[in-house]
């Protein structure tokens, strides 16, 4: 499309959709980045805190989401992963549109009226950080949440390495979601009939997962790195649910998974049911643990097999 008709394209379109758009480039180039910086081999690992790296792939990709994000929309607050510092964005960095098919679309009425203030961006530029640095390179994505007025509403999942053959041979793919707008860049998938399978993680276990696990009984189990890949099990059908009673996860790792899996049919809550907030001012862990399921899971039935003991671990959501 030539690039005056996009300009002009966007410039009509409510705010909410012309993020939207704009993170699905900044992303994409994001996984470009990420698979660069692979390619090269200088890694830059520094240790944030016990079991928690963070490499160069990570800090290049939020510089690069980040100030394209703000440069077009310096008025809406953006939360990232890896903190609040500047950096010098290279000009081949720059995304200079958004995408095509994203700003094509109607977008939802209750959209319309969303001010700057109401939306809160939560940016992790790599999620599954330890996986990528031993070379688990699927599990990788790159996710840009979009909340309105506390929820999560929509966002963007990144796979640098969507169906890898080498490091070399491979350009991701790129799913977005809006709830009341739709999905798209993949096709959600109904879980199998008669059989439970249950995602969690492979770096981050304890025994309160374990314990959960057993009593869910679930018939397979699969473990692999990353809350954006998880959720990918999730809504493409390769699990029934994404299951982590624990409160490592944070506000950046979950806010774009649950906006598209929410707009796909499916659910992420915490243990106790409750959604989780995503206001500019709420605490960054995610507290409460995670119960993420498809479209055709009972979430409150899944819930409800999750032992009392294991509940009684996590706070309560604060009503307002
Ligand atoms: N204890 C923790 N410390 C730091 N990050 C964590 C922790 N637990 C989970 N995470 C983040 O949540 C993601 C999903 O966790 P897991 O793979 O263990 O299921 C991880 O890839 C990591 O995100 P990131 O890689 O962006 O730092
Ligand atoms: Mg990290
Ligand atoms: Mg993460
Ligand atoms: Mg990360």
């Amino acid at each position: 499309m030539p690039l005056r008709t996009l300009y002009n394209m966007a410039q009509n379109k409510p705010l909410v959709q012309k993020l939207l758009a704009s993170s699905y480039t900044a992303a994409t180039k994001a996984g470009k980045i990420i698979r660069d910086i692979m390619s090269a081999g200088e890694l830059g690992i520094v240790e944030k805190g016990i079991n928690d790296l963070q490499t160069e792939a990570d800090r290049s990709a939020q510089c690069c989401i980040i100030s394209n994000l703000t440069r077009e929309f310096p008025k809406v607050t953006i939360i990232g992963e890896e903190g609040q510092s500047q950096c010098d964005l290279p000009s081949d960095w720059v995304v200079p549109d958004g995408d095509a098919e994203i700003l094509g679309k109607q977008c939802p009425e209750e959209y319309l009226n969303v001010k700057d203030e109401d939306i809160v961006v939560w940016v992790d530029p790599l999620d599954g950080t330890s996986e990528y640095t031993q070379g688990l390179l699927d599990h990788v994505t790159v996710l840009i949440g979009l909340s309105v007025k506390g929820r999560a509403v929509g966002g963007i999942i990144h796979q640098p390495y969507y169906n890898y053959k080498s490091v070399k041979n491979t350009e991701g793919r790129t799913m977005w979601g809006l709830v009341g707008m739709g999905v798209g860049g993949f096709t959600p998938l109904d879980a199998p009939k008669d059989k439970l399978i249950i995602t969690t993680t492979r770096s981050h276990n304890s025994p309160v997962v374990v314990q959960t696990l057993e009593a869910l009984k679930p018939d397979e189990v699969v473990r692999v790195g990353g809350a954006g890949h998880k959720v990918l099990l999730v809504l493409e059908g390769q699990a029934h649910a994404y299951l982590y009673p624990s409160s490592g996860c944070k506000k950046w790792d979950t806010c774009a998974p649950e906006g598209i899996l929410e707009a796909a049919g499916g659910k992420l809550v915490d243990v106790h049911g409750d959604h989780y907030d995503y206001h500019k001012e709420v605490e960054h862990p995610n507290t409460r643990g995670i119960l993420a399921t498809n479209r055709t899971v009972d979430n409150a039935a899944l819930l409800k097999k999750i032992p009392e003991s294991v509940v009684s671990k996590f706070p309560k959501k604060q009503k307002v």
